[in-house]
């Protein structure tokens, strides 16, 4: 599957040529062990490229360096053409980034979270907003609780609803499948596809096999010799 795009259901795709994302030989070393060795990957608009590969293979170092929060050692992140940098707040408004250690403020519940990041990006119907993904995500009913009152899953699903209650143009989510119930990586599969539909592009990096399958035009193994 690695580097074939999907026919059929986005093959309008290769209409698509601008690179939303660009990464050109990224390297990323911690002391004198080499994780990443001068990487060249490609996001484009309405495409998902997933990363896979054993644990260690640096599948999470990746998607931070892409997320502003590692430096890589070498190399170069653009996106839509602009170098990667958090102070610019076009950056900033194009990257909704879930990683895979969650963080919360302790005494903000579940519905302020989701307020506190639409209004911080300027979302006109913020209310309406977070109350729609709320109910998308099944944290209706808990909307008042603290997170550190919510299921491990629950907190997962507040994550991911903290992505899509703001604007957004390249998706960046290390593990998303992880802690959700059958249930729940059905419906992240299918809202990542409604994203895809959206024009919206998708990094991620996935130990899930059918998620992988499911919304992934392209697949990365980091593992591979
Ligand atoms: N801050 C750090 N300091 C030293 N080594 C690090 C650091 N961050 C990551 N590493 C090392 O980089 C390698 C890649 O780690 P990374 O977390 O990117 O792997 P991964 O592919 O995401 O693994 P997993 O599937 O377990 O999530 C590992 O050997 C890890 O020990």
């Amino acid at each position: 599957m690695a580097g074939v795009a999907k026919s059929g259901r986005r093959a309008w795709l290769a209409r698509v040529p601008d690179s939303l994302l660009t990464v050109r030989s990224l390297t990323r070393s911690y002391g004198d062990h080499l994780v990443l060795d001068g990487l060249d990957l490609d996001v484009a608009p309405g495409e998902a490229v997933a990363l896979v590969g054993p644990n260690g293979s640096g599948k999470s170092t990746l998607l931070r360096c892409v997320a502003g929060v590692d430096e890589p050692s070498a190399g170069t992140i653009e996106l839509a053409g602009r170098p990667l940098d958090e102070r610019d707040a076009e950056i900033r408004a194009a990257l909704a980034v879930v990683m895979d250690d969650l963080d919360f403020f302790p005494d903000l519940s579940v519905v302020e979270h989701l307020d506190l990041f639409a209004k911080a990006h300027g979302l006109a119907d913020a209310e309406a907003q977070v109350n729609e993904v709320l109910e998308e995500v099944g944290l209706t009913t808990a909307s008042a609780q603290l997170p550190g009152t919510l299921s491990s899953g629950q907190r997962r699903r507040l994550a991911l609803a903290s992505a899509f209650v703001r604007p957004r143009r390249l998706l960046v989510l290390d593990e998303p499948e992880q802690r959700l119930d059958v249930g729940g990586v059905e419906w992240l599969g299918e809202r990542l596809v409604r994203e895809l539909a959206d024009g919206l592009g998708v990094l991620l990096a996935s130990h899930h096999p059918a998620l992988v399958e499911r919304v992934a035009d392209r697949v990365v193994d980091l593992g591979a010799p």
